[in-house]
């Protein structure tokens, strides 16, 4: 049951954001959209992925990444890849969040010139969630957490325990989007967002900073 239930989910949330981008399509020449990696967004990128849009003018980034190469197992760039830059959607335009540079904080400021030239405000950012209540890679046990969430700077370098070498968008730069989406699954996701809406300091639970703004919450169990 909670399998069709997840897949109704995905293609319901690719419908919104395909709305979305469209709808920014019929009033601007190009429209971002940025999204999450991890395995819950796989069965929205394969939705999103088949609906027919303009996609030659969409760019697509991350909201965070791994520092890996594109060919790493562990690379969001290469989830993107397999599962939402395909069919129709193979025509938009990818943005990576890595350089050839050895760590994070070395690639962090070319990056940052990429992001610059992107057509912000995003059309929609579609975030997920980990159970300890972070959000791209805004981990709660991570020492740059509160500069990645008080900065004007578009990303930042980010390490936590247990992770790999991060750069994740600040939460200023997450918030620069029209439309902002989270994707959850689960009970245990349920349980922290409860814990999470209970609360107001992001430092503890980094989902926190987006609930404050319009926020469509797709869950399902
Ligand atoms: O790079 C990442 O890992 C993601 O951006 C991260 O923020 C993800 O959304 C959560 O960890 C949930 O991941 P799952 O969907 O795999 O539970």
């Amino acid at each position: 049951m909670s399998e069709l239930c997840r897949e109704r989910l995905a293609t319901q949330l690719a419908e919104a954001v395909a709305e979305a981008l469209q709808h920014d399509l019929n009033h601007q020449e190009r429209a971002l959209l940025v999204v999450s990696g991890g395995s819950t967004p796989v069965p929205f990128f394969r939705a999103l992925a088949a609906r027919e849009l303009p996609w030659e003018r969409v760019e697509v980034t991350l909201a965070d990444e791994r520092w890996v190469a594109m060919e790493h197992a562990d690379s969001n760039a290469r989830l993107v890849g397999h599962h939402l830059l395909q069919g129709p959607a193979a025509a938009a335009t990818f943005v990576s969040l890595t350089t050839h540079d050895p760590t994070p904080e070395q690639g962090v400021a070319e990056v940052a010139r990429r992001l610059a030239s992107l057509a912000w405000p995003a059309s929609a950012v579609v975030l997920g969630m980990g159970g300890d209540g972070h959000t791209a890679s805004l981990f709660p046990d991570s020492p740059e957490l509160p500069l990645a969430l008080t900065t004007a700077e578009p990303a930042v370098a980010i390490r936590a325990p247990g992770q790999l070498p991060r750069l994740t968008l600040s939460g200023d730069r997450l918030h620069r989007a029209r439309r902002h989406f989270l994707h959850i699954t689960g009970g245990d996701k349920r349980d922290t967002l409860v814990r999470a809406l209970a609360g107001d300091d992001p430092r503890e639970l980094p989902i926190r900073a987006f609930l404050s703004c319009p926020l469509a919450i797709y869950w399902a169990p």
